[in-house]
């Protein structure tokens, strides 16, 4: 089968080159004409791991392409999918105004029936605007093509995509036609042959599944974040506390770690666009809004901890920060609670020695030496962990990665002026920490 997939960031890129592993044809398209040639040229515009492997051998094997223009492939293709970003708009709804760039070409170019599913994350609705912009630029060419439109969100998460897609819980697929269904089905059953776990429904419902999902895993850590506030003040252990719930198979142990807040390119957009989602229709979603306002409140734990701990010795000391990227495994950085740290530490006077193993460039190209924001301080790029902690008064822990895990305290201790670690993903063990002579600072506990 060829297919083409518009957008070709973390869930187009990933799913192009999965479909390509099991024998489709895939042509990834992107206006991005850097990124285009970047690929072309055999490097991966993000990292994610194993995806250099996958994409090489399916280019190498002619299956998997890299265009500019999907009007220039939409003669060879059956099914188009559109993967291109919905980011929020200034209300805290989701920007459609990608996702109806990729309708309005596909209606300009179809030659013959041909099928649009939406990959990217959509308010319920959407699907209906995609059809009548298809419908409305196909009425402009005067012709009558027969074409359709499916919904099909996407639950990959970033650092762990491969294997997400490959080897899905579930798969979600909204269609309006037996023909779609059939299409659908046979381009998943490869990812699936002993137990077809795709959940065809209706395309609202299938809209509407991608918020809940993201909307009841952001709900969990903003509890537990919560509960880990409350723990700190009354001298209990968030993680007791967690292993206390989660074996409870009615609550289950995963999406339970408190810590300095969620971030990334989903929970915080999806969260805020199904809030403003059910404020159009009329209702509110307390518990969605609180979810959301918990996760902002809960960015700035880390910095009060150190603030209320070192008060006006910030400014001018050197603070190390290690981690950057919103979770372990990638270098994105979108909404990732080390921006709100640093935005604090360089308000504060600090000096902020950072390091991340694969987000250093990212941060660069977002924050600079962070003499554009607001306040005294600066950002310094360290060659390594122990490098960001030298003459550091403080450490604050902000993505777990794996080499984060283990340090030795002793190397620690002599390169850093006062021993003082904040540790934002609770990965330490306080009393190790306080007998290596470290004043320690958990989240909830
Ligand atoms: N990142 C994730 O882990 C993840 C997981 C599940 C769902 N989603 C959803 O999937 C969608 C894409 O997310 P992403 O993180 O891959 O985005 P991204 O920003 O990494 O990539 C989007 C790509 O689309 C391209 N693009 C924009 N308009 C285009 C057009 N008209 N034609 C061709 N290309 C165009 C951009 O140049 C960009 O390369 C979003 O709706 C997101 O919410 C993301
Ligand atoms: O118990 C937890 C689990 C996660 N997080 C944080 O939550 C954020 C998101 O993490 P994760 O969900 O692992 O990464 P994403 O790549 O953002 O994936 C989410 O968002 C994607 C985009 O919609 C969905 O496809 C995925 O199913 C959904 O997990 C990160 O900042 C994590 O540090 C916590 O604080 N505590």
């Amino acid at each position: 089968m060829n297919i083409a997939i518009v957008g070709t960031g973390y869930v187009g890129l990933v799913s192009g080159a999965c479909f390509s592993e099991m024998g489709v044809d895939v042509t990834c398209v992107d206006i991005d004409t850097e990124k285009i040639a970047r690929l072309n040229a055999g490097e991966i515009p993000i990292y994610e791991p194993g995806l250099r492997e996958l994409v090489c051998r399916n280019v190498e094997a002619g299956r998997l392409h890299f265009v500019t223009s999907l009007a220039e492939c939409l003669d060879n293709v059956e099914v188009v999918f559109s993967a291109v970003g919905t980011p929020p708009d200034e209300d805290g709804g989701a920007d459609l105004s990608y996702v109806l760039d990729v309708a309005r070409t596909f209606g300009r170019h179809i030659n013959r029936y041909t099928l649009l599913v939406t990959k990217s994350t959509v308010p319920v609705g959407t699907a209906a605007k995609i059809k009548a912009e298809i419908a409305a630029r196909l009425a402009e060419r005067g012709v009558d093509i027969d074409f359709e439109v499916a919904s099909n969100p996407e639950f990959l998460k970033e650092g762990a995509a491969i294997k997400d897609f490959m080897s899905p819980d579930r798969v979600v697929v909204g269609v309006e036609s037996e023909r779609a269904k059939a299409v659908m089905t046979k381009l998943y059953r490869p990812f699936l042959t002993n137990n077809f776990r795709v959940y065809f429904m209706d395309i609202p419902s299938a809209e509407m599944t991608k918020y809940a999902a993201n909307a009841m895993l952001a709900t969990r850590i903003s509890f537990m974040n919560d509960i880990a506030n409350l723990c700190d003040r009354v001298g209990a252990d968030v993680n007791m506390v967690r292993k206390g719930i989660g074996t409870d198979a009615r609550i289950g142990g995963k999406f339970l770690y408190s810590g300095c807040g969620y971030g990334g390119s989903c929970f915080p957009k999806d969260v805020k666009a199904l809030a403003r989602t059910a404020r159009e229709n009329g209702c509110v979603m307390r518990v969605v809004e609180a979810v959301e306002a918990t996760n902002e409140a809960q960015k700035k734990v880390v910095f009060e901890k150190l603030s209320s701990a070192l008060g006006t010795e910030l400014a001018g000391m050197t603070v190390a920060v290690w981690g950057l990227a919103f979770k372990p495994e990638t270098d994105d950085m979108r909404e990732a609670p080390s921006l709100v740290v640093i935005e604090s530490l360089v308000a504060a006077g600090s000096i902020v020695r950072v390091y991340d193993p694969v987000a250093m460039a990212e941060c660069c190209r977002r924050l600079g030496d962070g003499c554009s924001l607001p306040g005294d301080g600066r950002i310094e790029y360290a060659s390594d962990m122990y490098d960001a902690a030298l003459g550091a008064g403080a450490l604050l822990l902000l993505t777990e990665w794996k080499q984060f895990r283990m340090p030795s305290w002793p190397v620690l201790r002599r390169v850093m002026t006062n021993p003082l670690i904040v540790d934002g993903r609770n990965i330490y063990d306080r009393s190790e920490v306080e007998s290596e002579g470290f004043i320690y600072y958990g989240i909830g506990r």
